[in-house]
């Protein structure tokens, strides 16, 4: 999570690029890569004794710790912050305003965004890598109610402006159903492919030859269209239209399948290791979302309560071993996902 406010002092130049001025380019043969230096900043040193005002904020990352990033610095938010949400998954800002700002007079105004370049944590020089340049598209949610709140589209306009100023991020505005457009592929996959890898066991290139693996990706996405088919917002938009009728998402489904056929799951490797999983912003979105539109979504429901299950089973099996040497859950992490009593996380094998 990044924060600023305009009057810090961060840097003595105004320009909105100077902000990430830990952000340096560097050529390997042809390829252009950007590189993001650690920060100093963690997101816990961020609420830590500082009750400034925040203008601008970016939340980025996982869609299930949205709602904690925000809660941990509420208190430096009003009307007069820009939030941009650039988080994993659908249905984070109904979740962060119902259960953040719900009732409360300080709400801030919201960005959505989504980037296609790639970026990797690199543990060994605590560093964040581009494996591929892409491009960042932001849009307005509620767009329709736009005109009323003069200020706080204002605050908006002027966070687009500053992301829109750092070249690297290659950003854009752009209307709803086209922002829809751009994220919807990777959510699509993330709630359609990822689950099914998950329970079958099997790596992304088993899903083509097994055609109960196949049976199940179309009945998970057949539920999925019909509910973005049918989603208020998008209403008669042709880009949403062509990609979900017709043969797009299978083709594209497939050419990923195809692409990633050697990888393991994502999905697989946080349940394995007890980490929480971003499935009520996926599939749990569209189970939502079909529930308030009165479209049945029933294999989305199965699987999504399969995954939790097998979630809360990879969690009662990690805590069942003594922890002699911690190597599935992230040490920073052991206290939230483990329930061992602190007082026996020193006890031998007997
Ligand atoms: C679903 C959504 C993208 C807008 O309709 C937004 O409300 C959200 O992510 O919560």
């Amino acid at each position: 999570m990044l924060g600023w406010n305009r009057g810090s002092s961060v840097s003595a130049s105004p320009s909105p690029s100077s902000r990430y001025r830990n952000i340096y380019k560097s050529r390997n043969g042809n390829q252009r890569k950007m590189k993001l230096e650690h920060m100093s900043v963690t997101p816990k040193a961020i609420t830590r004794g500082d009750n400034s005002h925040i203008d601008q904020l970016l939340v980025a990352g996982p869609g299930h710790e949205a709602v904690e990033a925000l809660q941990s610095v509420k208190h430096r938010v009003d009307r007069d912050t820009a939030v941009c949400l650039m988080t994993n998954g659908l249905g984070v800002l109904e979740e962060v305003r119902a259960r953040v700002f719900q009732g409360t007079e300080s709400s801030p105004s919201f960005v959505l965004g989504h980037m296609s370049h790639r970026l990797a944590f690199d543990r060994r020089t605590a560093s964040v890598r581009e494996l591929r340049y892409g491009m960042t598209q932001l849009t307005f949610p509620d767009s329709g109610r736009l005109g009323q709140d003069v200020e706080k589209t204002e605050s908006r306009i002027d966070f687009v402006r500053t992301i829109e100023g750092v070249k690297d991020l290659n950003s854009s505005l752009t209307p709803f159903d086209k922002w829809l457009r751009f994220k919807l592929p990777s959510v699509i996959l993330d709630s359609v492919v990822e689950p099914v890898c998950v329970l079958m066991e099997i790596p992304y290139a088993g899903l083509q030859r097994n055609p109960a693996a196949r049976r199940m990706m179309q009945r998970l996405l057949a539920e999925i269209v019909s509910v973005v088919d049918n989603m208020p917002e998008i209403e008669g938009s042709a880009a949403i239209r062509d990609f979900i009728r017709g043969n797009r998402i299978q083709q594209y489904i497939y050419s990923r399948i195809m692409a990633r056929r050697a990888a393991s799951s994502d999905l697989a490797r946080q349940i394995q290791n007890g980490l929480p999983t971003d499935i009520d912003y996926l599939n749990g979105f569209f189970i939502r979302r079909g529930h308030q539109l009165g479209i049945q979504t029933p294999t989305n429901l199965m699987i999504r309560d399969m995954i939790k299950a097998k979630h809360s089973l990879a969690i009662e099996r990690l805590n069942s071993y003594i922890p002699v040497e911690e190597t599935s859950v992230p040490s920073h992490l052991s206290f939230r996902y483990r329930t061992l009593p602190p007082n026996s996380r020193g006890n031998r094998l007997v």
